[in-house]
């Protein structure tokens, strides 16, 4: 069973917490959800395997290190999981993008897919799948259904909140999945609305509703 990794980062607690708030403006969520995408970046890259390199400083030659294999994709689930991307990209600024365009359907809650397109050698990558939001996870896991059927293989999941629901059944479908999060919280509304959560991220973002 993969791990799921709660990113307790003071920097990460502080921004979350200025996040949730509801009075926070539209360019104030969308500048925090970029500053923690950043943070969580490096958490989330921190195992990644190096390979040695020869390079030769101005004084003389010497082996450093370097990150293995081919570059990183991330994989932003639209809409909310763009508000990482830019964050993300500061730091892996040569990674591939796969957009995964997914909305989840407010009376069944059920994920309905509008676009997909990602690289094609998905299979030779690590993939970090971007979304704010683990509710009922219904979106996280056909998002991932969908880069598997890909040939994606080595795929990480990065989220801001999740619902103890929504990890629970992330782990039953793709048990090979590992997650970070910035927390944890309490459950799930009739609606599917993560408690105490921060509403719907995605107009959060964007200023819509
Ligand atoms: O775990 P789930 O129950 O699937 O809920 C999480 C999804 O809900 C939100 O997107 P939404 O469907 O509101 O689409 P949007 O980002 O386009 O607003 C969020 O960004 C996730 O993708
Ligand atoms: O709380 C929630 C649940 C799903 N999607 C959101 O944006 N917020």
């Amino acid at each position: 069973m993969a791990t799921v990794t709660v990113v307790d980062h003071p920097l990460v607690q502080h921004k979350l917490t200025l996040l949730r708030d509801k009075t926070r403006s539209t360019k104030g969520f969308r500048q925090l959800l970029n500053e923690i995408g950043t943070l969580l970046a490096y958490e989330v890259t921190r195992d990644l395997p190096l390979e040695p390199v020869t390079i030769e400083t101005p004084i003389q030659a010497m082996e450093g290190r370097q990150i293995q294999g081919k570059k990183l994709v991330l994989a932003p689930i639209l809409r909310a999981g763009v508000g990482f991307l830019d964050g993300m990209l500061s730091l892996l600024p040569s990674a591939r993008v796969a957009h995964v365009g997914l909305y989840r359907d407010p009376e069944t809650l059920q994920a309905v897919e509008y676009y997909f397109k990602a690289p094609s050698d998905l299979a030779d990558r690590t993939v970090l799948v971007l979304d704010p939001m683990l509710a009922t996870a219904n979106s996280a896991v056909a998002a991932l259904d969908r880069l598997k059927a890909r040939g994606g293989a080595d795929l990480r999941f990065v989220c801001l909140l999740a619902a103890p629901e929504g990890l629970e059944r992330l782990r039953a479908a793709h048990p090979d999945v590992p997650v970070w999060t910035a927390a944890i919280d309490s459950h799930l509304d009739d609606h599917g609305y993560i408690v105490p959560g921060l509403g719907d991220a995605g107009d959060r973002m964007y200023g819509t509703r």
